[in-house]
């Protein structure tokens, strides 16, 4: 198997200040704190994990490109195309759209690199010079709607690339599975009423964008039943995402039959991420890609392009990425130096555990009610 790899050395250039999430403001007690949660060192980081493991010379290298401004236009209006390359040539370059998601000078043709980065692995998967791959991107893209950056996104990457797919590929039908912890309400909006396109989200439940990402969110006019949330409490685990994936996400796979999947794939899930709660291990990571590979092979051929989204642990990011990146090549992957911590760690373990001890204690406190 040929398992494609695309990473730039200019995605773990992009300068995100030293706020932490908004910029220093000491008159509300924000210190400047040096790394902002979005520092592009997460990346980069994961990057030489996989070359220094030797991971990386069992992968075919794709060359990242930028993504032309016409490209990056079949998903975004030209206000806010142009307001960035605006921003860009400012000496302390500007923000993507909310306040929380700077860039330095020159954070334009980053951004449309990872668009371009993403574009250029789904092109390589689709045209068969590989048969699956990993585009480790950034900035992240799935918040990012057609008007505006957010959520540290500023274009959105996997939307560029399957309007690309669509429209000089002919793909006609791809589902995007979003495995990020936070709501990919960027690539449901883009696709809300593309009823080419499946858009499957399965995040922590109402955690950002605030309220977002409800079972209730199903697309709309000829795009009705093809925007999937699947929203999941703190502390869900390995257990409870992988329940998803085979209760949910695979089934709807088979029912939408795509020629292409596309995971919008962020590590921010993991349990050592300081942006969200659900506690899920690399092992975890990698039961989630053996079966989105699965889904694919009986679907599409294997035709799977994975794009970075989210992941924010200083310390797990890098571990989680290898090993997912080494279990879609089919080839040995790394030991998680943090399992035996992790091992016995309540969220990890079998979801009727969690089912068990709430229905234990509902019938314990109930019962005790006076
Ligand atoms: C600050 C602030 N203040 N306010 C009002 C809001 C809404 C703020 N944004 N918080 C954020 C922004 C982005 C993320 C995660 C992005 C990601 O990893 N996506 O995959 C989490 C929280
Ligand atoms: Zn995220």
């Amino acid at each position: 198997m040929t398992t494609g790899y695309l990473w730039h050395p200019l995605y773990g250039w992009n300068d995100t200040g030293s706020g932490s999430l908004t910029p220093a403001d000491p008159a509300v007690g924000l210190q400047p704190v040096g790394h902002h949660f979005a520092h592009p060192d997460n990346k980069r980081r994961m990057h030489e994990l996989v070359e220094v493991s030797g991971l990386l010379d069992q992968l075919h290298r794709v060359p990242a490109r930028p993504a032309k401004r016409a490209e990056i236009l079949r998903v975004h209006t030209e206000e806010h195309h142009d307001r960035i390359v605006a921003e860009s040539a400012l000496p302390k370059g500007g923000d993507a759209g909310d306040g929380v998601s700077p860039f330095g000078k020159g954070g334009y043709e980053i951004a449309a690199l990872a668009a371009g980065g993403a574009l250029a692995m789904v092109d390589a998967v689709v045209r068969g010079e590989v048969d699956n791959g990993f585009a480790l991107v950034n900035p992240c893209g799935h918040h990012a709607v057609p008007e505006t950056g957010m959520g540290f996104c500023v274009f959105n990457n996997v939307a560029v690339a399957v309007r690309h797919a669509q429209e000089v590929l002919g793909v006609e039908r791809i589902a995007v599975v979003d495995w990020d912890v936070h709501h990919g309400n960027g690539t449901q909006a883009v696709f809300w009423e593309d009823p080419r396109v499946l858009t499957v989200s399965m995040h922590q439940d109402r955690l950002y964008p605030p309220r977002g990402g409800t079972v209730g969110e199903r697309g709309g006019g000829a795009g009705l039943y093809t925007n999937l949330n699947v929203p999941r409490p703190p502390g869900t685990g390995d257990a409870g995402y992988v329940d998803a994936m085979d209760a949910v996400i695979v089934p709807a796979l088979r029912a939408f039959q795509p020629d292409l999947v596309v995971v919008a794939c962020g590590f921010d899930p993991s349990y050592f991420d300081p942006l969200a709660h659900t506690m899920v291990s690399a092992a975890g990571f990698a039961t989630l890609t053996e079966r989105v590979m699965e889904a694919a092979a009986e679907l599409c051929d294997g035709r799977l392009a994975m794009v970075q989204e989210g992941g924010y642990s200083i310390h797990y990011v890098a571990i989680c990425g290898a090993i997912t990146i080494a279990t879609l090549a089919g080839v040995e992957p790394i030991a998680d130096p943090y399992l035996a911590l992790l091992a016995d760690v309540y969220g990890i373990h079998a979801l009727e555990e969690h089912q068990l001890a709430s229905r234990k204690a509902a019938e314990v406190l109930v019962a005790d009610i006076p």
